[in-house]
């Protein structure tokens, strides 16, 4: 595998779409992993931010979480009809089925699982989450996770995100199980 990485002879058929809670590392493990693949990264956050020349909380604030989901789902549309990417998305836009509806035709899902204490312990010290701008933050995530979890559990692939595995060995591990287990979507020319 490292060799594969290392002669870049990685092909992606797909767009892997990265799926999970807020603090799974999405954003971060998604970076990594295009990097890994040689192929473009994107995070439908930046997008919309980018676009509205607005941060997310602003977003939130002034137009409504319904129209952030509108525009996430755009955003997640138009990215699966590109070329093959890593497309790390928000950790509300799996909720919605029409979204893994497209994701699941168009690309294929990785969530990456990981308990709350490790999500609190990523996320606890930033304020830029404006679901998490709560009286609890703490109670807020525990029950976004409760509510969400049976969702992602849908997700194509699952790779366990741990607290003392680093960003790369994350985006081996998800590099590897596609290589294992989605020929369709990854492959290593010899
Ligand atoms: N496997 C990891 N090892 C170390 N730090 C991580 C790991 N995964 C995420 N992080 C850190 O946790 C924080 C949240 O990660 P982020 O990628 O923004 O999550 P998400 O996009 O899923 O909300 C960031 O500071 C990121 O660098
Ligand atoms: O979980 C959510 O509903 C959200 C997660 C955020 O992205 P990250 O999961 O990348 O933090 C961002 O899309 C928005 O604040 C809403
Ligand atoms: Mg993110």
């Amino acid at each position: 595998m490292a060799d594969a990485k290392r002669t870049n002879r990685l092909i992606l058929h797909k767009t892997v779409v990265m799926v999970g809670m807020m603090g799974a590392g999405k954003t971060a493990v998604g970076r990594a992993l295009a990097n890994r693949l040689a192929v473009p990264f994107r995070d439908s956050d930046h997008e919309i931010e980018q676009a509205a020349n607005m941060t997310i909380a602003e977003i939130f604030e002034r137009d409504g979480e319904p129209f952030f989901r509108r525009k996430e789902s755009q955003v997640i549309d138009r990215l699966l009809d590109g070329t093959p990417c890593v497309l790390s998305t928000g950790g509300g836009a799996f909720m919605s089925a029409d979204n893994r509806q497209g994701i699941s035709q168009k690309g294929v899902s990785v969530w990456l699982d990981a308990d709350l204490e490790v999500l609190w312990n990523r996320v606890r010290h930033k304020d830029t989450r404006p679901l998490l701008r709560s009286a609890d933050p703490k109670g807020t995530l525990a029950a976004l996770y409760e509510k969400r979890v049976p969702l992602y559990r849908l997700a194509d692939i699952t790779v366990t995100s741990r607290a003392d595995r680093t960003l790369d060995e994350m985006a081996r591990l998800v590099c590897d199980t596609l290589l294992e287990t989605r020929p369709d979507v990854l492959e290593a020319l010899e």
